[in-house]
């Protein structure tokens, strides 16, 4: 199978608990819940989206012929840079648009032979395939969420109709909330905040990459 890629890039994991480590992000073209353009925005399925996944025209992306040359392309910038090829488990964070609406066993197979642990960003309404180390899964309001385990489960907040109570019964190691960005990412941070100090199950998630300035 051939893949549509946005762009791939190296970068530190802004999200989540592995938020600080060195990553490679493969960001796939296109999402089941909103067509990525202004226009439709209004009444998609999701409203609040913070990335740009149309076409292929980022840094490294395109259309990927195969899996392995997808993997070796991640597989390159992974090495870019790096003090010694030795030491530090390679990290590749699959993310979009919706990751899930690609990835395959081919891929997943292909990136493991190169030694890679395999994360992924996804809005749970595809179930994922076997063999992903790291599942985080950030549901969006009105969707039928699918992939009810993982690592973590990523709530952006507030987002009025995600009942986090029924989520807490869900199979994940780590219940997150991030705060909405947008125009008042000064009260959705306030509320986030709030939410964990009344809900010590759950931890503050921050976009970190964003308060430190890389992609
Ligand atoms: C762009 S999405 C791509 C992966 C997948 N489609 C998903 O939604 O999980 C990556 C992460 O960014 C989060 N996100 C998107 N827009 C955001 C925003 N305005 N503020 C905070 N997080 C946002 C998503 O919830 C998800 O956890
Ligand atoms: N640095 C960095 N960390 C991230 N964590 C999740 C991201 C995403 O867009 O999926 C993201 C991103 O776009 N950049
Ligand atoms: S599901 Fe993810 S990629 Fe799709 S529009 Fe929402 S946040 Fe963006
Ligand atoms: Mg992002």
């Amino acid at each position: 199978m051939s893949y549509a890629v946005k762009e791939i890039f190296l970068t530190l994991q802004g999200e989540g608990r592995q938020a600080g480590r060195r990553a490679v992000f493969l960001r796939f073209s296109g999402c089941n819940l909103w067509s990525g353009r202004e226009r439709d925005r209004a009444t998609a399925d999701c409203r609040f989206c913070d990335t740009d996944f149309v076409g292929m025209d980022g840094d490294n992306g395109g259309r990927y012929a195969d899996a392995q040359a997808l993997a070796a392309r991640v597989g390159e910038l992974w090495e870019t840079g790096l003090d010694r090829v030795e030491g530090g488990v390679p990290f590749v964070v699959m993310t979009g648009g919706e990751p899930l609406l690609q990835v395959d066993d081919a891929l997943i197979a292909a990136l493991h032979d190169r030694g890679f642990e395999i994360a992924v960003e996804t809005n749970g309404t595809i179930a994922a395939p076997a063999g992903i180390d790291w599942i985080c899964v950030s549901p969006k309001a009105g969707t039928e969420i699918v992939q009810r385990r993982g690592n973590e489960l990523k709530i952006v907040w507030p987002q009025p109709g995600n009942d986090h109570r029924a989520m807490e019964e869900w199979d994940f190691d780590h219940f997150l909330v991030s705060p909405m960005d947008g125009e008042d990412r000064a009260g959705t941070t306030a509320a986030a905040i709030a939410f964990v100090l009344a809900n010590p199950r759950w931890r503050l998630s921050a976009q970190v990459h964003k308060l430190i300035g890389v992609r």
